[in-house]
């Protein structure tokens, strides 16, 4: 439904007590020609009426030419920030920086986030983010998660559709994403609500089938018939399939780069407020997914960068694969048994 104005300056000033944004502290709103208007102006009103010195900076898209859509996700690692020191001086030089323009997986996100300041993504339209405005119950559940995942060497996940892969763990750090940055250099997605890792360099291997109805990001698409991916040593060697098959693997061609097929984060949505048929209701393009990334009990593998977690590869091609009904399993603890959270496994 259309949100009101007074709602979403509600929502940010709840985001931004939780990233502890304080009087007189450097708010910094990162924004482009394609950001949402309502969230600029009320993340613009929330932080004054926080108490913050408010400075907006607005740069201009790229890549235009290289990316097949307009989708924010499309094509990764350059930004309009990149070769752009007036800017980059300004972000770190601030406390937080409100991305409404997203930089995601940037070499400059990376140097922001070394200098001390927060980054706090927000992409998503009004009503998703006023639907899943996060919570310190969120962040107390996934920060219990993570601490599993943080010690786990190993990752099995199975699916009644055919998955049986194994990741070994150990090599890359824990992400956790709940929806606000409360520490310095803290890189959150607003809204989210799930984490993962990175599996060590060649350590994937086995069958990844991409059942009926399962998504593709950012194609935004249910999958109409099932996508077979077969893993060894850390990359995709084969997708089989029928239409959506090809789809993808033309997709992953037209960037040229053997880096597009290597696996990337791995883990699983744990956030109640957002779901798997959302997709379904919306444009594709009023969004990047973020209900399918985050939604309860997904097991979301990626392929292609793994910079963000200081790993080597920075190829532009990204992709998000939420799947359904997976077992999820780190050493000998089932985290996500059938598609459903398993809790226990968390206290
Ligand atoms: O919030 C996000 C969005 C995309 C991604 O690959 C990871 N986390």
């Amino acid at each position: 439904m259309p949100v009101s104005d007074y709602q979403m300056v509600k929502a940010w000033n709840e985001v931004l007590k939780l990233s502890k944004v304080e009087p007189g502290q450097k708010v910094s709103i990162l924004c482009g020609p394609h950001t949402h208007p309502q969230t600029l102006q009320t993340a613009t009103i929330a932080a004054q009426a926080a108490g913050a010195v408010v400075t907006r900076i607005e740069l201009q898209p790229i890549n235009a030419e290289k990316a097949p859509s307009r989708d924010l996700m499309n094509y990764l690692g350059e930004t309009p920030l990149t070769n752009n020191p007036v800017a980059l001086a300004a972000m770190k030089n601030s406390d937080i920086v409100l991305d409404l323009m997203l930089l995601l997986f940037s070499p400059e996100q990376m140097e922001i986030l070394e200098s001390g300041t927060k980054i706090l993504l927000a992409v998503e339209p009004p009503e998703v983010l006023v639907r899943a405005v996060p919570t310190e119950a969120d962040r107390e559940r996934v920060l219990a998660a993570s601490k599993l995942l943080k010690a786990a060497r190993k990752m099995h996940v199975t699916s009644p559709a055919g998955t049986d892969v194994t990741f070994k763990l150990g090599d890359y750090p824990t992400i956790s994403e709940y929806g606000f940055c409360e520490e310095p250099g803290r890189w959150d997605h607003w809204p989210s609500g799930f984490l993962f890792t990175f599996a060590n360099e060649g350590g994937s291997d086995g069958t990844i089938v991409i059942d009926r109805g399962d998504i593709l990001l950012p194609q935004k698409n249910y999958v109409s018939d099932k996508i077979t991916m077969q893993l060894r040593e850390g990359f995709v060697r084969s997708i089989e399939g029928d239409i959506d098959a090809a789809l993808l693997r033309e997709f992953m061609e037209a960037y040229k780069d053997p880096e597009a097929y290597a696996i990337a984060h791995i883990g699983w949505g744990m956030q109640p407020r957002c779901y798997w048929h959302t997709l379904s209701l919306v444009d594709r393009e009023a969004t990047s997914g973020q209900d399918a990334r985050a939604f309860e009990g997904n097991f979301l593998f990626s392929l292609g960068p793994n910079n963000e977690a200081g790993g080597p590869r920075t190829t532009p091609c990204h992709l998000d694969i939420p799947l359904r009904n997976c077992t999820v399993k780190l050493d000998d603890v089932v985290v996500v048994r059938d598609g459903k959270v398993i809790d226990e496994a968390f206290r």
